[in-house]
């Protein structure tokens, strides 16, 4: 079994509220560098000569955060959640992963990655599990590669049972931070006829057509595009859903309006309940209202709609 270090660099000041947030993303320990107070230690026994040379060299400055992520993590998706606590709770931090092989990197996770119900109406089951007998779901089928959207993480099931209670037979979707194409390809089998994905990572964008395609899914249906709603999206959509994080929601909510069609529903989400008036400021001032809200282990998820009038 191949486990991932993450070391998470940060000034010291900040060591345990690092140490706090990065304890979220693992039931197991942590281990903390902290050479702050090292040249206090070291004139305290400096005259039995016992302070090695290297660790007088080592950085006082910064402590280093040191997490293990077991083979069941998709490290993308916890990568992703400890830059946006950081991010938050304004944390300088720099995050390495150890240099382990990419493939291993990868692929260990998937061995523990398994079918998932979620919602009423939905199976997420990915490529390489036989998929399990189920009463009236829709199965979804999914690899997710190195991109986000396996239906593991809270925010994504989240927007996943929002748009179980948004959609409607035949209406189109614009997916906004498409990652594995996960929510686009639920709008589809939950009864949108038309699903446009967008994402800043042609890696991403590659990944969700691949899966767009195991699930029968191709364009005019599904089309995933490389790039930003400005120079990539045209027209207008009965549906938007952006999990991304808290700073580009709020950025999208003054232009996301031209491309949600009249009555439309924008949901939200990959934001953290520490930004929530933030976001709700933004909304405001950008005439949306809230029309539904859920939350899960601290992630929040809302359906917007523009005020009338
Ligand atoms: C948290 S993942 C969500 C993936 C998937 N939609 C899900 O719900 O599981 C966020 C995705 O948004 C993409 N992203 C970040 N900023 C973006 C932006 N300004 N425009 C489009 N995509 C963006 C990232 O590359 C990433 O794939």
């Amino acid at each position: 079994m191949e486990w991932t270090e993450v070391t998470i660099t940060v000034p010291t000041r900040y060591t345990d509220a690092a140490a706090d947030i990065a304890q979220m993303t693992v039931p197991y320990g942590l281990y903390l560098e902290d050479y702050s107070d090292l040249e206090e230690g070291a004139r305290e026994i400096a005259h039995i000569d016992l302070i090695d040379e290297d660790l007088l060299r080592k950085d006082r400055t910064h402590s280093i955060v040191h997490i293990y992520l077991s083979p069941e993590a998709n490290p993308t998706e916890a990568l992703s959640f400890l830059t946006e606590r950081y991010t938050a709770e304004k944390i300088p931090h720099t995050l390495n992963t150890a240099a382990i092989r990419e493939e291993d990197w990868a692929n260990n996770w998937k061995q523990y990655f398994k079918p998932l119900t979620v919602g009423e109406r939905l199976l997420i089951c990915p490529l390489w599990e036989d998929v399990p007998h189920t009463k009236g779901r829709k199965v979804l089928r999914i690899d997710p590669g190195a991109a986000f959207g396996t239906g593991g993480h809270n925010t994504t099931r989240l927007c996943l049972a929002m748009l179980e209670r948004v959609i409607a037979p035949g209406c189109e979707l614009l997916d906004v931070g498409c990652g594995s194409g996960i929510l686009s390809i639920a709008g589809l089998l939950l009864g949108a006829s038309r699903a446009v994905g967008v994402d800043i990572d042609p890696l991403a964008v590659k990944t969700a057509a691949e899966n767009g395609r195991l699930n029968g899914m191709e364009p005019p249906a599904f089309t995933a595009l490389a790039g930003d709603l400005v120079t990539q999206v045209q027209g207008t959509f009965a549906v938007v859903v952006s999990n991304i994080v808290a700073d580009a929601i709020i950025s999208l909510s003054s232009s996301i309006d031209r491309h949600l069609a009249h009555g439309g529903v924008w949901i939200t989400s990959g934001i953290i309940d520490t930004r929530e008036p933030d976001v709700l400021a933004a909304f405001e001032e950008n005439g949306f209202a809230v029309v539904d809200r859920m939350e899960d282990g601290g992630w929040l998820c809302f359906a917007c709609k523009r005020k009338e009038g």
